[in-house]
């Protein structure tokens, strides 16, 4: 229940205000939502083109506190003139509308730079002219690789953390070349980035850049062939939890070497909720948002996943939990990879106090009990099925 008297970090009371949030119907929309529904009086213009995991949100029992703070508006932002209402009836934009799952950088770069940048720019337009506040959300990606990842492999000043700490008002950003596809998706964000910054800069936008670090948690994605294409290839979170529903191996791609720092959704969200309620403090501000105490390769994810997994579920681990894939063969020409990305909190810490709570260990516990009791009989009878006859 939203408290009455709810104050923000510098003690004064907090506004109820309403909130455009494009992309809410997504991973991080849904739990945003949830937030601003359960613990906020502030309003929400969800504008999404799939309402399927804010369903529980909208489609409650009257009687719920929030129903008439959420509204769902079912639109596709690249050509539908309602967006600027929608803007203008709001205090706050948030732009999540995206496509980002890497398997699409390299097979369809169009699509990828049209979602990232060139949909984006009426949001940005719209909030600057109508002087609108917005929380725009860029990627961890647009560091592309470590200045580390240049040395030779068994180089000292690899372990110096100058030369991969990811800094947001220092850290380059280093991509590949431009028949390395994969990098569509960071220089698109990228761009959009300096235009938001520009727009602050030259026409007085106010606004803040989020920059999640590999946010994982209950609904991100989809798993294939149950509720999303059979064929489809979603982030790593949910390509393994399939696998691991599925009884088969874990694929590593290019051996699993590559290093991510996961971040629970629901620590992730608090930092959000704060940037929400303390404009002063948050804008003109990118934010690195990740924890980076929860560093692993893929290679210790997947083994992580296979014991944790088999806690919740009751059932023993693979006997053969992993198996090798070259990139190509998993996603095709053109796929590069970042290989360590490990946030600088100092940012975030010093504007907002925020910091992440949950070990990598815990919210894999709470992530993949959520899939296992969401998705293992779903998965049972497509797997029992028998195969029609030709
Ligand atoms: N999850 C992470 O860890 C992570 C990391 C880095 C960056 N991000 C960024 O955060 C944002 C949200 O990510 P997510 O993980 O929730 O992704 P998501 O794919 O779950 O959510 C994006 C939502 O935007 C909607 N959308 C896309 N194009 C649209 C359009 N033209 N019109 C209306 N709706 C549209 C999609 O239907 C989807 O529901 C994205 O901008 C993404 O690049 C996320
Ligand atoms: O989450 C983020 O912070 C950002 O990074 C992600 O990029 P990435 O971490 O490379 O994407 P994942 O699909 O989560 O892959 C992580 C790593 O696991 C590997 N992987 C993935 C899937 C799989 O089955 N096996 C496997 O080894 C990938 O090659 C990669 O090295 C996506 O680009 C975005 O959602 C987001 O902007």
């Amino acid at each position: 229940m939203a408290s009455p008297v709810r104050v923000d970090l510098d003690g004064n009371p907090i506004r109820p205000i309403t909130i455009c949030m494009i992309g809410a119907g997504g991973f991080i929309g849904s739990h945003l939502c949830e937030k601003l529904m359960a613990e906020t009086p502030h309003k929400v213009l969800a504008v999404d083109v799939y309402s399927d995991k804010i369903k529980h949100l909208l489609e409650g029992p009257a009687s719920l506190p929030w129903t008439d703070r959420i509204h769902f508006h079912r639109l596709n932002i690249k050509n539908d003139s309602r967006l600027e209402g929608l803007i203008k009836m709001s205090d706050l934009t948030i732009n999540l509308a995206a496509i980002c799952t890497p398997a699409d950088y390299n097979t369809r770069p169009l699509d990828t730079i049209y979602s990232n940048f060139i949909d984006a720019l009426p949001v940005v337009k719209y909030c600057s002219e109508n002087n609108k506040r917005l929380i725009h959300f860029s990627t961890c990606e647009v560091y592309g690789k470590t200045i580390g990842s240049f040395l030779p492999t068994d180089h000292p000043m690899r372990q110096d953390p100058a030369y991969f700490i990811l800094k947001e008002d220092a850290s380059p950003c280093i991509f590949g070349p431009i028949e390395k596809q994969r990098w569509s998706y960071a220089c698109a964000k990228q761009l959009i980035e300096r235009l938001v910054y520009a727009e602050g800069a030259e026409n007085g936008l106010e606004f803040t850049i989020v920059r999640p670090f590999n946010w994982i948690g209950p609904r991100m994605d989809f798993i294939p062939g149950i509720d999303g294409p059979s064929e489809g290839v979603p982030r790593v979170l949910a390509c393994f939890s399939n696998n691991l529903l599925r009884h088969e191996p874990l694929k590593l791609v290019d051996g699993g070497q590559s290093q991510r720092t996961f971040v629970y959704i629901k620590d992730a969200i608090e930092a959000v909720l704060l940037m929400i309620e303390n404009p002063a403090r948050a804008n003109g501000h990118i934010f690195n948002v990740g924890n980076p105490n929860n560093e692993v390769t893929v290679r210790q994810l997947a083994e992580m996943m296979t014991e944790v997994y088999s806690k919740v579920s009751g059932e023993p681990p693979l006997e053969v939990p992993t198996v090798d894939v070259s990139s190509k063969e998993f996603y095709g020409e053109g796929y590069d990879d970042s290989d360590k990305r490990i946030p600088d909190m100092t940012i975030i810490n010093r504007q907002l106090g925020w910091n992440p709570k949950t070990s990598l260990w815990d919210l894999l516990e709470s992530t993949l009990t959520y899939q296992h009791r969401t998705y293992a009989e779903a998965i049972k009878q497509v797997t029992s099925k028998p195969l029609a006859s030709s």
